[in-house]
């Protein structure tokens, strides 16, 4: 099954000069959905993981999938002002724009093995903050796993010393 045909490009959003990786023809078919799920837990498949992390918002569609299959817990790191407890924050740079990711400061304890995920790895800004995160709280990032590595982005040189996988690359 070639999952790259399920993947739209759409030009200029969100921004003029900015090429979308559209990914809502894979979610839609159930054939595919399934198959990149699949591809994803095999990226971790031998692995123990404790929490699955996923990133506002796209990376909530694959990552609780993932810590079911993984028998991991899910956490979310959110977008400012969108978590309701006890946060910590770090803000970043990515492809459009720039944003502060928060993470509730009891989602991960010390010593946990973490897995990352996220739809699209670009310039690495949004991963490099979600690991900066998850260490401050003691965790342990074992792999960062995405659907997309926009590969001429360098978005890997940012994640420098992580496990990067990814399902499909440009
Ligand atoms: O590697 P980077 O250059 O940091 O870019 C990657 C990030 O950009 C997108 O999120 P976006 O902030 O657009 O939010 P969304 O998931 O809510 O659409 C994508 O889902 C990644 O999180
Ligand atoms: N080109 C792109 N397409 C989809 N999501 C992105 N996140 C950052 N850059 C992106």
């Amino acid at each position: 099954m070639d999952l790259a045909s399920y993947i739209r490009d759409i030009e200029d959003f969100p921004k003029a000069g900015v090429i979308f990786k559209d990914i809502t023809p894979l979610l839609s078919d159930p054939k595919a959905l399934n198959k990149a799920c699949d591809v994803l837990c095999g990226f971790a498949g031998h692995m123990h993981v404790d929490k699955v992390v996923g990133v506002d918002s796209r990376g909530f569609i694959f990552a609780p999938l993932l810590a079911s299959r993984l028998g991991a817990g899910f956490v979310p790191v959110r977008k400012s002002g969108k978590l309701p407890h006890t946060t910590i924050s770090e803000s970043y740079e990515l492809e459009y724009g720039s944003e502060i990711l928060e993470i509730h400061t009891d989602a991960i304890k010390k010593g946990e093995k973490v897995l990352v995920h996220d739809d699209v790895l670009a310039t690495g800004g949004t991963a490099n903050a979600v690991c900066k995160l998850i260490e401050k709280l003691g965790g342990e990032v074992v792999q960062c796993n995405f659907l997309i590595e926009l590969t001429f982005l360098n978005g890997a040189e940012k994640l420098n010393g992580y496990q990067i996988e990814a399902l499909l690359q440009y």
